[in-house]
């Protein structure tokens, strides 16, 4: 095991903020849901994106306003990324180990934990809501006193806690040293503990947005925004200028580097399979590609055409799955940007190491295997084909590429040191793409890394 991950350290303050007063009802709602999506998302493995979804969420959340929805992510982002902290500390807090069937009140003590130790909440509100929410739990009715001599101990001591526990499960962090190595493991579990920044793909004029908006240009263009002084984020990213006039979209920095290994595609046709939300079918239009949008999702399809619609990009969308979609006429070329299991943005998605499993990852690794195999028969002789997927497992990205050219039909397109000035650190020996939390280092953290991404280019052989 790895042993690495951020090292705890306290808030800088607490207490000098207007949160609601202990006893106001939308206060204990949002204890009382944050603790039953914690819950969810540790018990049942359910996903926090479905989870907070301003449409299908869980009833507690959508029960809530905007402002208690928004203190809910805060609270669960800094609850799941910090999870190891927070256990240990717990741990160093209690006579005795909690009971193994305590589970709501692990999770009540976790949500208050992340409140004292992470966010700027008073720690007497976070204390008095906590033991007034288990006072009105009868799992955890009894547990009322501990709850209290607990969180008591924990916002008086905070400052002389330390711990080093990785805010990872053992075999994430036990697959991220077998493949990177202990030194690497340990930055990119460090870097996940920070809530990322918020990269732009602009359509033009990056140097503009970023004077714009308060933000820095990465090597590849992205403008970069961050939560902090000086490069601040008020509010929505919908009331950022020109979110209505579709002049730039969301999109972490590894994410838009895929789509650019086609090089010029100006006129060409370009199926985009798995496109939903259409980060890259957004790419590959700007870039002047005729792009056929493929996606099984009816609901993420709508998405997509919200999307494009709003960028001014046109695409031909399918709803279909791509295993059973069969084009009347081959494509130049063919972007598979295959469902993986997400490690590589956990910094994004906190709740990725604690919902997946090796098992997980094992057949997802089947699924791209055979999706990729079914897209050389969907491209023209002399075609290329793109793979790629926000997986940090080489099993995902690197294996799949390689066994996917035992195919006599397949030839590799090495990606070359010269593709992306910048960036060469990132192209692997063999000709791949591959980046990690750990790439994009900024002396500031809270600007720093980028999503774990692989790629891989092959060329459908002309006979
Ligand atoms: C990683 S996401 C794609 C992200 C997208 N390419 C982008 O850049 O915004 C994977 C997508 O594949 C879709 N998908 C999964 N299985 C599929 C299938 N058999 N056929 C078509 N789409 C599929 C999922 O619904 C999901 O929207």
């Amino acid at each position: 095991m790895s042993g690495g991950g951020a090292a705890f350290r306290p808030k800088k303050h607490a207490g000098k903020q207007n949160r609601p007063e202990a006893a106001d009802r939308p206060g204990l709602a949002v204890r009382q849901c944050a603790a039953r999506l914690l819950g969810a998302v540790i018990e049942k493995k359910t996903s926090l994106d479905g989870l907070t979804d301003n449409q299908h969420g869980h009833p507690y959340y959508m029960a809530l306003d905007d402002r208690d929805r928004s203190l809910v992510r805060a609270i669960l982002g800094a609850a799941l990324r910090n999870r190891g902290t927070i256990d240990a500390l717990l741990a160093q807090l209690l006579d005795r180990p909690l009971p193994e069937n305590a589970v709501a009140l692990k999770t009540l003590l976790h949500i208050a934990a992340a409140q004292i130790l992470y966010l700027d909440i008073p720690d007497h509100s976070a204390v008095d809501l906590s033991v007034t929410a288990a006072n009105e739990d009868p799992r955890n009715r009894r547990y009322a006193g501990l709850v209290n001599a607990i969180l008591r101990r924990l916002s008086r001591d905070k400052d002389k806690l330390s711990t080093s526990a990785p805010n990872a499960p053992a075999w994430f962090a036990e697959n991220l040293a077998k493949t990177y190595g202990a030194e690497k493991a340990a930055v990119i579990l460090a870097i996940q503990a920070v809530e990322p920044p918020v990269d732009l793909t602009v359509k033009s004029d990056p140097q503009g947005w970023a004077e714009r908006l308060g933000g820095i240009v990465l090597p590849n263009g992205t403008v970069r925004l961050a939560r902090i002084e000086g490069i601040r984020i008020e509010g929505a990213l919908t009331d950022l200028p020109d979110f209505a006039e579709g002049e730039w979209w969301v999109q972490d920095a590894a994410a838009s580097l895929p789509a650019r290994l086609f090089g010029d595609i100006r006129g060409k046709r370009v199926a985009d399979l798995c496109a939903a939300p259409g980060g890259k079918t957004a790419q590959l239009a700007l870039a002047g590609a005729d792009v056929t949008a493929i996606e099984i999702s009816a609901n993420r399809l709508a998405r997509l055409r919200t999307n494009l619609e709003r960028l001014k990009l046109p695409a031909h969308t399918v709803e279909a799955n791509l295993m059973q979609y069969r084009p009347e006429e081959k494509f130049d070329a063919v972007l598979l940007d295959a469902p993986c299991s997400s490690t590589g943005t956990v910094r994004r998605h906190p709740d990725v190491p604690w919902t997946k499993s090796p098992e997980d990852i094992a057949k997802l690794a089947t699924l791209q295997a055979e999706f990729l195999a079914r897209t050389v028969d969907m491209v023209k002789p002399g075609g290329i084909i793109v793979f790629s997927n926000c997986s940090l497992d080489p099993s995902e990205g690197e294996a799949v590429a390689r066994s996917a050219l035992e195919n006599p039909a397949l030839e590799a397109l090495p990606v070359s040191q010269g593709e992306f000035p910048g960036l060469e650190g990132l192209i692997t020996p063999e000709g791949f793409l591959r980046s990690t939390p750990a790439d994009f280092p900024h002396p500031d953290p809270r600007l720093s890394g980028m999503d774990g991404f692989f790629a891989a280019r092959f060329r459908r052989i002309s006979t």
